[in-house]
């Protein structure tokens, strides 16, 4: 059984179908990249997986737990974690601090919890400090970790929020566009990252990439949007000779 499985998913703003009838599976350690040109619905289908948006219909399941309507905090519980394309991290905080926080965010115990069990948090706070290090030795950022985040040139910006992802241990991370505005070799870097991530990590990973090149060196399998609806899935080679992806990407030129 697939570890994601997102069936018939149709998201409306308006009268505007930002998702029509949306399928997707992700099996557990799978690499899948979704692509698609501009405002084809690749952000939408990101954002209902992780619960910033619920689709009015279709079903959405991670290893059997419903993510339909689930909130972002459950998502994450569930082991679903998103790095953003806009950067989401505290530009006043250091790297350390942001990852201690999303961390900490995440495996928070309430204040009386935290007064009742002192032991147990305590214990919690020395476990999230091992796994936020182990990311930052991970990622390479050993150099940034006490630099502010907003002193940190783009590139390592968008390193920092895959790592910020990452400290939430997820089995499933969501990548949107994490090459986007990197030189080239920042990119290469990168894909170096992702693919280690799949590697030594086992976690399964769902891209969107608007660098057609990346996608088809390195992806299982490519999903393909266009007008918010599936018009193509397979491994690279498939896709890359399908008339209709052809199609939809004629003077569409992103790579
Ligand atoms: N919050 C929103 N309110 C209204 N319309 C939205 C909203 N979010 C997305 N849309 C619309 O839904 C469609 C799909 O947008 P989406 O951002 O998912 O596309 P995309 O494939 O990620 O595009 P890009 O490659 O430019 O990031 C677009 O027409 C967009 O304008």
């Amino acid at each position: 059984m697939a570890q994601l499985a997102v069936e018939n998913v149709t998201l409306s703003f308006g009268g505007l179908n930002a998702l029509s009838g949306v399928s997707l599976e992700v099996n557990s350690g799978e690499l899948v990249s979704v692509i698609g040109p501009n405002g084809a619905g690749k952000t939408s289908l990101l954002n209902c997986i992780s619960g910033f948006y619920h689709p009015s219909r279709g079903r959405i399941e991670f290893e059997g737990h419903d993510l339909t309507h689930a909130s972002p905090h459950t998502v994450t519980h569930y082991g679903v974690a998103r790095a953003f394309q806009n950067i989401e991290l505290f530009t006043g905080l250091t790297v350390l601090e942001n990852l201690m926080l999303a961390r900490h965010t995440y495996t928070h115990y309430g204040l009386l919890a935290n007064l009742w069990f002192y032991g147990k948090a305590l214990k919690i706070a020395v476990e999230n400090r091992k796994v936020v290090e182990e990311v930052i030795d991970f990622m390479e950022l050993e150099a940034y970790r006490k630099a502010l985040v907003g002193d940190l040139p783009y590139g390592v910006r968008k390193r920092v929020e895959v790592a910020r992802a990452l400290s939430l241990s997820p089995k499933l991370l969501l990548l949107d566009e994490p090459m986007a505005g990197m030189t080239l070799e920042e990119k290469e870097d990168m894909v170096r990252f992702i693919l280690d991530i799949r590697a030594e990590r086992g976690t399964t990973i769902i891209l969107i990439e608007h660098d057609l090149g990346v996608v088809m060196d390195i992806s299982d399998r490519v999903y393909v949007l266009d007008f918010g609806q599936v018009i193509a899935v397979g491994t690279p080679e498939e896709v890359a000779q399908n008339p209709r992806v052809q199609e939809a990407y004629v003077g569409v030129e992103h790579a």
